[in-house]
């Protein structure tokens, strides 16, 4: 897979100028048959409904498209594809005019990748020649939807969880290897703690974590399996018999807690002797592959006491199945009493991390039953986005040689905002963001402490003032003369973007039931533009 990273700007092999519909490249034959080439286009990349039944999303994947534009320039084997699937029709100089083509007269206006973002504002504009500019859009669109979906289905869970350490195990549910590898970038930029996609550790450098499977677990039958039986004393050179030790604990820990030995798996015993023999320092232990409570605890706690004794620093334990909230508890309320009646105050506070099958809700469930669970281990759900598996992201001409263009539908919804704009985000008391505004890129940018009249773009009732205390231009340039024109930020530094970006929201609009919308409006003057465009191209009915 490295091997399909582009070494020159670092982008997977599979992000190239052909990754597009057949029909952009049929659009430019017919652009560039009709003369309209190089008529200076703007489009908008933007989405309609924030996903997830949420009311808020997170702009991914700009780096991405700024990687793309500066590798776009058609190979002579594309040139050759081109001219084997097109008419024999299509005339010769064409494909030469193609090969010529470059993203070199494109200018690319952004958010700042990791911004939370709203419905119908532009996330990216561009604008350059029509030809090169359409051809971007198939391209662009695959790079931001899936990573702004992702990005936001991540900093979801980051809500929901707190505090709590949330892991990204999705890599064998994934969308295959490309949407594994974006699932784990962008989970992680959207607020997880690390991934146990290994390749994704290596490109992204993103922190790896894993525990074991079950069937580590059932390879094992008896302690006669336990080949190495001692370990070194973790401050010395000196070993001794570790499985004597566990043993030992075992008997104690029995006596203990009155619990009857046959019901705990010696297999299961020897599979956690031998990890900890193993990896003595991380010690994690999946303990539910028998019984949680009869067998999976009993012998984790029999090794982990065992590894203290000889001076390391047992990690915890893995459920993965059954209740979570109320094993957890149970695993919980067992350490805090060994770690009582034997004095090891560390036991108290091992790491319980929790996976199955875990959502958003069911994180949510669980924090108001009460648990113990210190981490979440998330595939499926987070990965594949089951609850909303796309965003539904556009890109729309809006100008076209400074004539403005809209696009007019039955479904309000879906007819386009015209003309080049800018987008302000108005900031209120608290630091709170109030409401952005998309205005024409000709009119005065709203100032502070001054009364911004705010409309609604359908609903002409619709309409306030807001007196900003801050007011934040979202768009700027980061490409331009053929090359990025702005320092971008790295993995880090888009991540702690996204968790700021998070916080100038209200709770309201973050919570998961229900959340109130946060407002897009538009300025006066493009309220009227819009509309007077809407009357111009909308023919009148007659009814007979
Ligand atoms: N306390 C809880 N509250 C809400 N949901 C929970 C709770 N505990 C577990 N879950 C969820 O309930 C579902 C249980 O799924 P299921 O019944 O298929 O698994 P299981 O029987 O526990 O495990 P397995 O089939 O692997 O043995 C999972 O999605 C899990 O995340
Ligand atoms: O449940 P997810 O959120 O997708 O998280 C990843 C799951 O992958 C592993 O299961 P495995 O592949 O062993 O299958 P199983 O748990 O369905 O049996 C692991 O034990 C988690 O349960
Ligand atoms: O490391 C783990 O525990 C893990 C990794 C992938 C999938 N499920 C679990
Ligand atoms: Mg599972």
């Amino acid at each position: 897979m490295n091997s399909s990273i582009d070494e020159d700007c670092q982008q997977n092999a599979v992000v190239q100028p052909l990754l597009t519909d057949l029909y952009q490249i049929t659009m430019a034959y017919a652009y560039w048959k009709s003369g309209k080439s190089n008529a200076n286009a703007v489009f908008d990349l933007y989405f309609r409904k924030n996903p997830f039944n949420g009311e808020f999303t997170i702009f991914g994947g700009l780096e991405e498209c700024l990687k793309f534009l500066k590798k776009f320039q058609y190979s002579e084997t594309d040139i050759e594809y081109l001219r084997s699937i097109l008419p024999v029709s299509t005339e010769n100089e064409f494909f030469e005019y193609l090969q010529s083509l470059t993203a070199n007269e494109v200018y690319l206006y952004a958010v700042p990748e990791g911004t939370v973002v709203f419905p119908r504002e532009p996330l990216i504009r561009v604008e350059g020649p029509l030809i090169v500019v359409q051809i971007l859009e198939t391209t662009l669109l695959n790079l931001v939807n899936y990573a702004s979906l992702m990005s936001t289905n991540a900093a979801r869970f980051r809500l929901a969880a707190g505090k709590l350490k949330l892991y990204e195990f999705g890599l064998r549910r994934a969308q295959g290897p490309d949407g594994g590898l974006s699932a784990s970038k962008y989970s992680y930029i959207g607020g997880f703690d690390g991934t146990s996609n290994v390749l994704a550790g290596k490109l992204f450098n993103i922190p790896v974590k894993g525990t074991h499977a079950h069937s580590y677990v059932t390879s094992f039958c008896s302690l006669s399996e336990v080949t190495i039986t001692e370990l070194k004393i973790k401050s010395g050179v000196e070993k001794r018999d570790f499985l004597q030790q566990t043993k030992k604990w075992r008997e104690k820990l029995m006596n203990t807690f009155q619990i009857p030995i046959n019901q705990a798996s010696d297999g299961e015993f020897a599979a956690f002797i031998s990890f900890a023999i193993a990896f003595p320092d991380g010690f994690m232990a999946l303990v539910d592959t028998y019984d949680v409570v009869k067998s999976g605890l009993f012998n984790f706690c029999s090794v982990a006491l065992a590894l203290l004794d000889f001076g390391y620093s047992p990690i915890g334990i893995r459920l993965d199945s059954g209740d979570l909230a109320y094993l957890s508890n149970v695993a919980r309320n067992y350490f805090k009493r060994i770690s009582e009646i034997f004095k090891v105050p560390s036991f108290e506070n091992l790491l319980i991390m929790a996976s199955n099958d875990i959502n958003e809700e069911t994180i949510l469930s669980l924090n108001e039953q009460g648990h113990s669970i210190d981490a979440f281990g998330i595939g499926t759900h987070l990965v594949t986005c089951q609850k909303q598996p796309a965003l539904g992201g556009v890109f729309k001409m809006v100008e076209i040689d400074e004539q403005p263009r809209i696009k007019l539908s039955h479904d309000v919804e879906k007819v386009t905002i015209p003309g080049k704009k800018e987008t302000y985000r108005l900031y209120g008391g608290e630091g709170f963001a109030l409401i952005d505004i998309l205005q024409r890129t000709t009119e005065d940018s709203p100032q502070v402490n001054c009364k911004v009249l705010c409309r609604h773009p359908f609903q002409e009732s619709k309409r306030a003032y807001v007196t900003p205390i801050k007011v934040e231009k979202l768009l700027s340039l980061y490409w331009c003369n053929g090359s990025i024109c702005q320092k971008l930020p790295n993995m880090q530094e888009v991540r702690e973007k996204v968790k700021n970006s998070l916080r100038i929201l209200r709770s309201d609009i973050k919570r998961s039931l229900n959340p109130t919308p946060y407002k897009v409006a538009v300025s006066d003057n493009l309220y009227t533009f819009l509309h007077d465009l809407w009357l111009e191209n909308a023919p009148i009915g007659e009814l007979s």
